[in-house]
């Protein structure tokens, strides 16, 4: 059900048109945010729908009723508005600033506080979290602070609406977030309907049900964030470059903005050169003078992630850690490795045994670099077969770098190319899983990293049948195949 109609509302400051037939209806309980560059009518908008502002051309209705026909005292029990700006109240308290929520709900000539009042003011000052500060004069607060007590005063009004400009305006990030959450947990427990603009494209997108965008006084778009979050969208609206990933927890698009000038990046020519690779006792630890876009499984670094450090580190085969992950950064950070920058694999096989492969294409260049062993190596297709852990010596470590800018699908497609010329290469070796004796496919702890420099030409797959992905297909074939007759003749030998 609709709590708000809007049908084609234009507005005018004397000559200057600054809404053009803006249509839109909210529905009960939901969140519904006004995004838009500055200037672009988002006050103007929320002056109408509080009526602070009267209505030149279109309607406004609410609950199906013409929103001229609400007396003051009515819009006023049924609506709250947060402003944009206020006026301090000065010499006033927090308690007494919020009393005034409850002018709306006093009636008679001679108006009497009643028990219900002083509930519902103590109930706001507890939700905004001022408890404490309620006898305080609010010139004394910060400019959060008191945008949290003017967000009481609008909910001791105990509305069913809530009107927000920038309800987060001046509020740090803990606070923003503790205040949006709670608006979602109001807007479900007592199905009260928000109407906020928001100028954080982000905010707005995890915490809105719905999204009105508005440029230059006109509706561009409305919809749900996951639909309106769009590059080219919020690219002609905003004129900030801006890209799409995925939120690491919910279903909601993050919007990154992408800055003008790009950071140094690794100049482009030998990529070899221009790592320093350093075989230290117990690891192989390659660093870049500029940070590569990484995909990762590996222990430390796993995901995407922007890298300067690739850090192969040997331990013994009875290495046994409950918390791997927090043993590997505290070794990281012994080392001297910047741990947020580091991609850190493990292996129980020699790092002196790791094998580099090259191809240089001008236009874009792979570096791969493997450690191989294969005590633990298991056929895929009957892994399920295999009761327990084992602790033999035997993980591949594939690094693939590469002198390129790679889409999100091409470094997918380059684990995979990687992974197939892994598996090949131990075909080819003829590696089998002891339990089943068939082929292996890999090992049970196999790990991959592909680092990309993000510069020059754009690649948008790295599957075998693209240039590079052909280059990745044979240079981790043949530096795992090298790997693995390392590895066999180390162990014959000793
Ligand atoms: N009282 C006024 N008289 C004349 N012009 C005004 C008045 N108030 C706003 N405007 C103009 O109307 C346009 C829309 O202003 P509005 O405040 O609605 O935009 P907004 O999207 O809320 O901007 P911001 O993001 O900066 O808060 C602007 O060009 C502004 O200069």
């Amino acid at each position: 059900m609709n709590v708000l109609e809007v049908n084609n509302v234009s507005y005018r400051y004397h000559r200057k048109q600054v809404l053009h037939d803006v249509t839109f209806a909210v529905e009960k309980g939901e969140i519904f945010g006004i995004l838009g560059p500055n200037g672009s009518g988002k006050t103007t908008l929320l002056k109408l729908l509080s009526k602070e502002l009267p209505l030149q051309s279109g309607s406004i209705a609410v609950n199906g009723r013409p929103l001229h026909a609400f007396s003051q005292k009515e819009w006023a029990r049924f609506a709250a508005v947060l402003p944009q700006t206020m006026d301090t109240a000065f010499g006033y308290t927090v308690k007494e600033t919020v009393e005034l929520g409850r002018y709306a709900h006093q009636s008679g000539l001679f108006p009497a506080w009643t028990a219900e009042d002083e509930q519902a003011v103590k109930t706001a000052i507890e939700e905004v979290g001022l408890t404490e500060k309620a006898e305080e004069g609010i010139d004394r607060l910060s400019g959060g602070e008191r945008q949290r007590v003017y967000l009481a005063r609008a909910l001791a009004q105990q509305p069913r609406l809530l009107l927000l400009d920038e309800p987060t305006n001046h509020m740090d990030i803990t606070q923003q977030i503790k205040l949006l959450d709670q608006l979602v947990r109001w807007a479900k427990e007592r199905t009260l309907t928000v109407v906020a603009i928001f100028h954080d494209i982000n905010m707005a997108s995890l915490y809105c049900d719905r999204i009105l965008m508005l440029k230059s006084g006109e509706v561009v778009a409305q919809g749900a964030p996951e639909e309106l979050m769009e590059r080219d969208l919020l690219n002609s609206v905003f004129h900030a470059p801006v890209s799409r990933q995925a939120h690491p927890t919910v279903s909601k698009p993050l919007m990154a903005f992408l800055r003008e000038w790009e950071f140094p990046r690794l100049q482009r020519g030998e990529l070899r050169e221009r790592f320093m690779w350093a075989t230290l006792e117990d690891c192989i630890a390659i660093s870049a003078s500029s940070p590569l876009k990484v995909l990762s499984s590996a222990l430390v670094g796993s995901g995407f992630q922007w890298a300067t450090h690739f850090v192969n580190r040997q331990v013994s085969k009875d290495y046994d850690c409950e918390d791997a992950k927090t043993e590997m950064k505290h070794y990281l950070r012994r080392r001297g490795f910047p741990v947020q920058q580091t991609i850190g694999m493990m292996t129980a096989v020699s790092v002196e045994d790791a094998v580099c492969t090259y191809e240089n294409h001008g236009a874009f260049s792979v570096w791969t670099v493997v450690t191989a062993g294969v005590g633990n190596a298991v056929d895929a297709a009957q892994a399920r077969k295999r009761a327990r852990l084992d602790q033999k010596i035997g993980t591949i470590n594939i690094i693939v770098f590469i002198d390129g800018n790679l889409t999100e699908a091409a470094y997918v497609q380059a684990v995979m190319t990687a992974t197939e010329a892994k598996t090949k290469a131990l075909y080819d070796e003829k590696i089998t899983d002891p339990e089943t004796n068939s082929y292996a496919t890999g090992t049970s702890t196999d790990c991959i990293a592909i680092a990309a420099t993000q510069t020059g030409e754009i690649f948008p797959y790295a599957g075998t049948i693209t240039p590079i992905g052909k280059a990745i297909g044979r240079t981790v074939y043949e530096a795992t195949r090298e790997a693995l007759r390392r590895y066999q003749q180390r162990r014959k030998s000793s």
